[in-house]
């Protein structure tokens, strides 16, 4: 996959709650088309908030960007709205899985597919894309989603997302409470999105290992700022830095 131009590029944000609690004090962060970059940090280093913010999901928990700028395919989108980023393909999974439980497996593709507006045959192809992807979901795509396993949940909330046909996926910690092999298939059918289709994708993660396994790049955050950047594989090679910013025993880090 050959990687072009910037996509992203966030560039000395700060955040705050409520106009009082600092969550972000200078992050920096470039993700270019056909990359997966991966956000790295222990619990609390400001991923999720980091990614609210570039989403435009921040207002919604009464945050506040207070410094910096955000710009995606070329313009400035702190102020822009998540309808219009998803319409701009933009488009996130938010932490834990968040699948309408009531609707079956295929409603809930079908939503992620209104945001585009596609024609009968369009949600069709575009669901037989899913299914390709997650084999698992065309067999369950008639079961109520809340009934589902977890691994099942994620790859609908995916799925959705990949309904709205994203340039960026941005995804926060996809692996959250799923067993190592569901883990591995989930990352591996992102891999291969990017390898086949150039779908670029940045990813939190708290689980460094298998996100540096899969990753061109990573930035790594701490007290909710951006403290390294660099080719995933040389931070993979380095088990000091793991250790010191990622929370990863030097014995487990391998
Ligand atoms: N809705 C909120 N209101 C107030 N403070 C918040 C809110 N969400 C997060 N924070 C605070 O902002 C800081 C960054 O949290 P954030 O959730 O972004 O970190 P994270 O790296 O994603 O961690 P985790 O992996 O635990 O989700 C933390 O100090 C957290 O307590």
């Amino acid at each position: 996959m050959t990687i072009r131009e910037v996509l992203l590029s966030v560039d000395g944000v700060e955040a705050t709650y409520n106009h009082a609690i600092r969550a972000l004090s200078g992050v920096n962060l470039t993700v270019r088309t056909g990359e997966i970059v991966a956000l790295l940090g222990a619990n609390g280093a400001g991923k999720t908030t980091a990614l609210k913010a570039l989403c435009g999901l921040l207002a919604a928990e009464r945050g506040q960007i207070t410094a910096g700028r955000i710009r995606y395919d070329g313009e400035d989108i702190a102020q822009r709205s998540p309808a219009e980023l998803v319409r701009a393909g933009l488009v996130q999974v938010l932490e834990g899985r968040h699948c309408f439980r009531s609707l079956s497996v295929e409603d809930n593709l079908i939503v992620g597919g209104q945001a585009r507006g596609w024609s009968r045959a369009a949600l069709r192809r575009e669901l037989e894309r899913v299914y390709t992807l997650f084999p698992r979901l065309r067999d369950r795509r008639g079961s109520l989603a809340g009934l589902t396993s977890g691994g099942e949940q994620q790859m609908t909330a995916i799925g959705r997302a990949l309904m709205a046909r994203p340039r960026l996926l941005v995804l926060d910690e996809p692996s959250m409470g799923l067993a190592p092999l569901v883990v591995e298939s989930i990352f591996a059918a992102l891999t291969a999105l990017n390898r086949d289709e150039g779908l670029t994708l940045l990813v939190a993660e708290q689980n460094s290992t298998v996100a540096l396994r899969h990753a061109h790049r990573a930035a790594v955050l701490e007290n909710g700022r951006t403290v390294l950047d660099g080719a995933a594989d040389a931070l993979r090679d380095r088990d000091d830095i793991k250790a010191f910013y990622l929370g990863v025993g030097l014995g487990a880090a391998a």
